[in-house]
C-alpha cells in the first residue's frame, strides 16, 4: 500500500481511482452477454455456466432435493449465527417502517403517500470467489418484510454445479424458494428479460463484480430497475493515534480479500501511525487463506497522510467509499461530518465485518464513489411510495381559481378545463 504524502484535494481523483475495467471493454462483454441470453433463454444460461463456471448442467432451477438437504450440511454453530444475524437485520429493517401519513394541505384537500410493495423482485447473490449467503439475508429480509409477492434468486452454480448449503439454508430460512444456478452477468439478463424456467422481475438487486454491475446498470437502461451500483468492495479508514494499529489493518485486510478489484484507503495525519499500520498488514497477510487475492487488491490501495482530521474527512467525502471506519477519538462527533459514505462505522470495537454480517445494516451499497447520491439498501429499495389526493367539492371550490390560472399561464386550456367543468357546475 503505497503512501502519499499530503495531496492536495484536486490531485485525488487520480490518486484514488478505483481499478475498475474501461467501460467500452466492459460493456461490450457484457452486451454480448445480455444478447444471446435474450435470444437463447435457458440454453444460453447452460451454456454460460460451462464456460465461466466450468459446470455442465441440464436444468437451472435448484430441486427441493437439493434445498432439503442444505440444513443437514450446516454445523448448529452455523445455523444459531445465522439467526443472530437474522434478528438483528430484521429488527434494523422493521423499524424503517413508516406510518401513512395524511396532511390536509389547504382546507378540504388530503394528500397521503403509500408504500406499496413491487410485486417482483429478483436478488443476485454472489458466488464467484466466495458464496456470499449473507448477502441472502441483506436482500431476502427487507424483501419479505416489504412483501414482495414474488423473489427470485440467481446465484452461480459451485464446483459440481452445487449451491452452497448455506445460501439454500439462508434462503428456506426466509421463505424463498425460486432459485437459479446461474450468475454474473448472464443472470442478470435472465431476471431482467425472463426465460423459460427464470421470471422477469420489476427490479434487480444485490452486489456482484464488475460483469454483474455493468449488466445491472445496461438493463436498467432497458426500463428493469436496479438497487444502485453495487460493485467491488470498498474501505476507507480515518485514523489517528489513538487507533489500534492491528485492529485498522484487520479491517483493511477485511475488505481486500474481497476481490482483486477491492480498494481500502488509510487516511491518517500521523505518518509513524501509517507505518505501524503497514507493519500489522503485513505480518497479518500471511495467516490469511485469500493472501494472494488481498495483496492485489492492496497494490490498488493507498494511505494518505494528510494534516489533521478535518483534511481527513475531507478526503473521505471526495472518495465517497462503500464503507468508512472512524478509529480516531471523538469518532461519534467526526461521524457528524460524513457527507459521503455508504456505511459508517465509529470507534475502534466497530470493525466493518459487523455490518458485513451481523450488526443489522444492510451490507448492500454503493461502490465506485456512488455513495455521493446513492444510499444502500433498505426496506424503502423494495417499495414504491405511491402518492394519493382526495378533494372535496368545497376544496376544489377554494383551490381550483389558482389551478385555472397556472394552467391558463401553460397555455394548457385542456388542464384549466378540468377545473373550470367543475367549478360552473358548482355555480
Ligand atoms: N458493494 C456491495 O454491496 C458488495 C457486497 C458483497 C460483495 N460485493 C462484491 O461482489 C463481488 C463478488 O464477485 P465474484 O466475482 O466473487 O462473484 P460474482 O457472483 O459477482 O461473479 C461471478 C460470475 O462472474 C462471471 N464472470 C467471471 N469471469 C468472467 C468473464 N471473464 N467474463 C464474463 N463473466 C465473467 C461468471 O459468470 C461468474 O459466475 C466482489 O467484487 C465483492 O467485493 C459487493
Ligand atoms: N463487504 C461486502 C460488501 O462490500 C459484503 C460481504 C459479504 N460477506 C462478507 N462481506
Ligand atoms: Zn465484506
Amino acid at each position: 500500500m503505497n503512501i502519499i504524502k499530503y495531496p492536495q484535494i484536486s490531485e485525488l481523483d487520480s490518486v484514488l481511482k478505483r481499478p475498475v475495467f474501461e467501460a467500452d471493454f466492459l460493456d461490450s462483454i457484457v452486451k454480448n452477454i445480455l444478447a444471446r441470453v435474450r435470444q437463447g433463454g435457458d440454453q444460453a444460461l447452460l451454456k454460460f455456466n460451462e464456460q465461466f463456471d466450468k459446470v455442465n448442467l441440464t436444468q437451472l432451477a435448484v430441486t427441493d432435493e437439493e434445498k432439503s438437504e442444505a440444513a443437514g450440511q450446516l454445523s448448529d454453530e452455523l445455523k444459531s449465527a445465522i439467526q443472530t444475524a437474522l434478528n438483528n437485520i430484521r429488527k434494523f429493517h422493521e423499524a424503517q417502517v413508516r406510518e401513512e401519513v395524511k396532511i390536509e394541505t389547504s382546507k378540504g384537500v388530503t394528500c397521503w403517500r403509500k408504500a406499496i410493495p413491487i410485486e417482483k423482485v429478483g436478488i443476485y447473490i454472489p458466488g464467484g470467489t466466495a458464496p456470499l449467503f449473507s448477502t441472502v439475508l441483506m436482500l431476502g429480509v427487507p424483501a419479505s418484510i416489504a412483501g414482495c409477492k414474488e423473489i427470485v434468486l440467481c446465484t452461480p452454480p459451485g464446483s459440481g454445479g452445487k449451491i452452497h448449503p448455506a445460501i439454500l439454508y439462508t434462503a428456506e430460512l426466509i421463505g424463498i424458494s425460486n432459485i437459479y444456478k446461474t450468475g454474473g452477468a448472464q443472470a442478470i439478463a435472465a431476471m431482467a428479460y425472463g426465460t423459460e424456467s427464470i421470471s422477469k422481475v420489476d427490479k434487480i438487486f444485490g452486489p456482484g463484480n464488475q460483469y454483474v454491475t455493468a449488466a445491472k446498470q445496461l438493463v436498467s437502461m432497458e426500463g428493469t430497475a436496479i438497487d444502485m451500483p453495487a460493485g467491488p468492495s470498498e474501505l476507507a479508514v480515518i485514523a489517528d493515534s489513538s487507533c489500534n494499529p492491528a485492529f485498522v489493518a484487520s479491517d483493511l485486510l477485511s475488505q481486500a480479500e474481497h476481490g482483486q478489484d477491492s480498494q481500502v484507503v488509510l487516511i491518517c495525519p500521523v505518518e509513524d501511525i501509517i507505518e505501524k499500520i503497514r507493519k500489522e498488514i503485513d505480518s497479518q497477510l500471511a495467516q490469511l487463506n485469500r493472501k494472494e487475492i488481498a495483496k492485489a487488491s492492496l497494490l490498488n490501495s493507498k494511505a494518505i497522510l494528510v494534516k489533521d482530521l478535518d483534511e481527513a474527512m475531507q478526503v473521505s467525502n471526495r472518495y465517497a467509499p462503500e464503507h468508512l471506519i472512524l478509529a480516531t477519538e471523538n469518532a461519534l462527533s467526526l461521524a457528524g461530518k460524513v457527507v459521503n459514505a455508504g456505511s459508517v462505522f465509529i470507534g475502534n470495537y466497530s470493525p466493518e465485518s459487523a455490518g458485513d454480517y451481523a450488526s443489522g445494516t444492510n451490507h448492500t451499497l454503493p461502490t465506485n464513489g456512488a455513495a455521493r447520491a446513492y444510499s444502500g439498501v433498505s426496506l424503502d429499495s423494495f417499495m414504491k411510495q405511491v402518492t394519493f389526493q382526495e378533494i372535496t367539492r368545497e376544496g376544489l371550490a377554494d383551490l381550483g381559481p389558482a389551478i385555472e390560472a397556472m394552467a391558463e399561464a401553460e397555455q394548457l386550456t385542456a388542464h384549466k378545463n378540468a377545473i373550470s367543468i367543475r367549478l360552473s357546475e358548482m355555480n
